[in-house]
């Protein structure tokens, strides 16, 4: 087993850098659905860009690397003491050659072990079987998709959908809320695994092996095969679209699973994933650990250059976006005139702020002056060059409406102009927009390489007891862009599209399954 430990790096690096085949397909079907020149086609346009970078950058296709998740097969007699061990040890050495952000967190005191290694990260789950080879499976779930889970009890009364009752056509409508509900945050269009049944662990259990299904699969089980063709069929009639924007794609997979239940319990668990659907698996010689086989990645390849020129030249024929270029100190004259639509491009300076950042300004001032700047909801990959100076590796967005209780009052009391995450924010945020003059942008989720090339220089470092992620990093960005999706006239984008689902959902009504 001398090679097993240096096959899981191979793991870890190709999950986090190299997106299996069979999602690309779906990502790139739902590409040809969109309409060129609509916010959908230009979102997945920089998604398949991003797909491109990773690849060729062998770096993280989004920042977040989750939570390192394994799932093992082994024939009997193998070690699996050493094995945890061996795949600690893979899991920190990928986290410090940056393939992996430092993610496992204390809980109670917030401290980073900077390694991915702590109590309960990474999971390792272990099973046996009677074959003659290990099989291991990798899945790096961030954390933005792994809050739009869901779990339901049945019955329930569903907004938008009714009663759903104990039986095939309860589930339905489950599956059916549970994609409206997670909108744009979990960064649309994303896959969902659903668990039928069990109890509250082992429902969401078995949603989340359903993750480990391939994307075109066909369920074996006659109901099952029939429910999933109709999410598949009517959730994109939700018109939630890629990052929540609206458009002809909302969902690029389903897969469900069904187990025994107990009679008072009737849970319907659903994990959703984004589109940075990272998972793989290899198949290894248990006497060796040499890799033997690469899983997922059978069938056609997809040609995101190819694809990306043909974007290319349908977008020309579309001018109507207006386009605005933006530099901190911003004026509040310059935010009043940014409407919802608006494409905006900013040069100079933003400043990284997420969860601790926006918890610890509400009663500390800032590290430096914010006046008039642009905060950015982002927990980057850094690396350090030859010299010692920070690099950025990887630094997509992150989900905004997590720091909805501060920002309001964080952009007053600072003078903030402008906000960068993804998702939306709330009524709250909104409000502030218009009294303060701020604006909302969004960026696309996930396209972490995209942003970090604009990111060419980092001048400085503040907070950083809250660890990597957490940080404030002072950045000088060239040609970022983002969507403003909020405005200072009370306009908000994610508003009238989880107004407008809603009013979708709603048809989904009557029962289907008798
Ligand atoms: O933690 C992050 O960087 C992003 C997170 O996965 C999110 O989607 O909000
Ligand atoms: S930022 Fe988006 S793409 Fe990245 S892990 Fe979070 S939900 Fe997924």
């Amino acid at each position: 087993m001398e090679k097993f430990q240096e096959s899981m790096y191979k793991l870890i690096v190709e999950t986090s850098t190299n997106l299996p085949k069979d999602v690309r397909r779906a990502i790139a079907a739902a590409k040809i659905r969109e309409n060129a020149g609509t916010r959908a086609a230009m979102s997945l346009d920089t998604i398949t860009k991003n797909i491109k970078m990773a690849d060729d950058n062998v770096s993280p296709i989004c920042q977040d690397t989750g939570l390192p998740t394994f799932k093992i097969k082994v024939p009997v007699n193998v070690n699996q003491i050493e094995m945890k061990k061996a795949i600690k040890k893979a899991v920190a050495e990928a986290t410090s050659d940056t393939k992996l952000r430092p993610n496992s967190v204390d809980s109670i005191t917030g401290e980073n072990s900077g390694d991915n290694l702590g109590e309960g990260t990474p999971v390792i789950k272990f099973e046996q079987w009677e074959n003659d080879y290990i099989d291991v499976r990798l899945i790096l779930k961030g954390g933005g998709c792994e809050n739009k889970n869901i779990q339901y009890s049945l019955p329930a009364e569903l907004e938008g959908l009714g009663r759903a009752g104990r039986d095939l056509d309860g589930i339905r409508k489950c599956i059916m809320h549970s994609v409206y509900q997670a909108q744009g945050q979990g960064c649309s269009a994303g896959f969902i695994g659903v668990g039928i049944g069990g109890d509250r662990t082992s429902g969401y259990e078995l949603a989340k092996e359903m993750l480990f299904r391939s994307a075109d699969d066909v369920n074996s089980n006659e109901n099952l095969r029939k429910l999933e063709e109709y999410v598949m069929e009517n959730a994109n009639k939700l018109g939630i679209g890629t990052m929540g924007f609206g458009g002809e794609t909302t969902l690029l997979g389903c897969k469900v699973g069904v187990i025994n239940r107990i009679p008072a319990s009737f849970f319907v668990s659903v994990a959703y994933n984004c589109w940075a659907y990272r998972r793989l698996g290899v198949k290894l010689d248990p006497a060796t650990g040499e890799i033997q086989e690469w899983l997922y990645q059978e069938g056609e390849d997809v040609d995101f250059d190819k694809m990306k020129e043909e974007a290319a030249a349908a977008l020309e024929e579309k001018t109507e976006v207006r386009q605005v270029t933006l530099e901190a100190p911003i004026t509040e004259e310059q935010i009043r005139e940014l409407r919802v639509g608006d494409v905006v491009t900013i040069n100079g300076m933003m400043h990284t702020g997420r969860d601790a950042i926006h918890k610890y300004l509400t009663d500390h001032d800032a590290p430096v002056d914010l006046n008039g700047q642009i905060i950015y909801h982002c927990g980057p990959v850094m690396a350090k060059d030859g010299e010692g100076n920070w690099e950025v590796k990887a630094a997509g967005p992150t989900t905004s409406i997590r720091e909805e209780p501060y920002q309001g009052d964080i952009m007053k009391k600072f003078g903030i102009r402008a906000v960068i995450g993804k998702g939306g924010m709330g009524k709250k945020t909104l409000q502030a927009l218009g009294e303060h003059g701020g604006v909302y942008l969004n960026a696309i989720g996930g396209a972490a390489q995209y942003y970090a090339e604009c990111m060419h220089k980092v001048e400085g470092v503040d907070l950083m007891q809250f660890g990597i992620p957490e940080a404030m990093w002072h950045i000088n960005v060239k040609g970022f862009t983002a969507v403003v999706t909020m405005d200072s006239h009370g306009n908000s984008l994610h508003q009238d599209v989880e107004n407008s689902s809603l009013e979708k959902l709603a048809q989904f009504k009557e029962p289907v399954f008798k």
